[in-house]
C-alpha cells in the first residue's frame, strides 16, 4: 500500500536522500533510524506531500503524490496521513478541540465533536479539550497531536522522532501507544530516530 521507488532528493544541489525502492503492506510497523542528519526528516516531509522529491515516485494507497497538488493534497493528507512531527502545527488562537475540529474539515470529512471528543478520550486528554495549545504540558501536547494524527483513520502514520527528549517511562509510553493505535487503526506507521531505546519494539528497522 506504500511505495517509494528511486527517490532522491537535492537541496542547494546536495544529494541529501537516494532511496532506490522502499515498500510497506498495510498495517507493518516500520523504524526508520539513522544518525542526525541523516534525510530522516526530509523523507517524512516528501512522504507526507509536504516536500516535493527532486526524483522518484510516492505512491501512498495505490495515489502517485505528485499527481496531488493544492487542496487536492491536502485533503488526501488529511485523510490518508497521521502526522506526529516536531513542530505540532496546532494552530495558537484554536483551543484543542477546535484544532482537531479544523483537521476534519482540511480532511473533507464531517465536523463532529463526539469523534474528536472520542479521539481525545483514547489519549486520555479529553480534560484538555477547552485548552489552548500554550496551556498544554509536553506530554499534554504530544497525546493531542496523536489524537489529531488518528483522528481521521489514517491508512499510514508518520511520526518524526516523536521519543526526542523524552526519558524512559515516557518514550516506551509513547511508542506503546503509537504501536497501540496503529494496531487498532490497522495503519501502516513510520516512525523515525536515532533512539536506539525504541528499535526492539519494532520489526522492521530500514537504516540510513
Ligand atoms: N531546508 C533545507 N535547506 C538546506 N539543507 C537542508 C534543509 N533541510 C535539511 N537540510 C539538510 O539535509 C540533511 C538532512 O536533514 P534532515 O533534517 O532530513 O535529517 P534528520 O535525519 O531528520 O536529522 P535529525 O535527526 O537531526 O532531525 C542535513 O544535512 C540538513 O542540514
Amino acid at each position: 500500500m506504500f511505495q517509494l521507488q528511486k527517490l532522491q532528493h537535492q537541496y542547494e544541489n546536495r544529494i541529501v536522500l537516494s532511496i532506490e525502492e522502499m515498500q510497506a503492506s498495510q498495517g507493518e510497523q516500520i523504524l526508520l533510524r539513522g544518525a542526525s542528519g541523516s534525510g530522516k526528516t526530509t523523507l517524512l516531509h516528501i512522504m507526507a506531500g509536504l516536500l516535493k522529491p527532486t526524483a522518484g515516485k510516492v505512491s501512498i494507497a495505490g495515489t502517485d503524490l505528485s499527481t496531488l497538488q493544492g487542496a487536492r493534497l491536502d485533503q488526501f493528507r488529511g485523510s490518508k496521513i497521521g502526522m506526529i512531527f516536531q513542530q505540532t502545527y496546532l494552530i495558537k488562537t484554536l483551543n484543542v478541540l477546535e484544532n482537531l475540529i479544523l483537521a476534519q474539515y482540511m480532511a473533507g470529512k464531517p465536523q463532529n465533536k463526539k469523534v474528536c471528543i472520542n479521539s481525545l478520550e483514547q489519549l486520555n486528554v479529553a480534560h484538555v479539550a477547552k485548552q489552548l495549545p500554550e496551556q498544554l504540558s509536553r506530554g499534554e501536547a504530544q497525546r493531542v497531536v496523536i489524537a489529531r494524527a488518528l483522528l481521521n483513520q489514517p491508512s499510514i502514520i508518520l511520526a518524526d522522532e516523536p521519543t526526542a527528549s523524552l526519558d524512559d517511562k515516557n518514550t516506551e509510553a509513547v511508542i506503546e501507544m503509537l504501536i497501540q493505535q496503529a494496531q487498532s487503526h490497522n495503519a501502516t506507521l513510520f516512525v523515525s530516530t536515532h533512539d536506539g531505546r525504541i528499535v526492539n519494539r519494532f520489526s522492521k528497522v530500514i537504516n540510513f
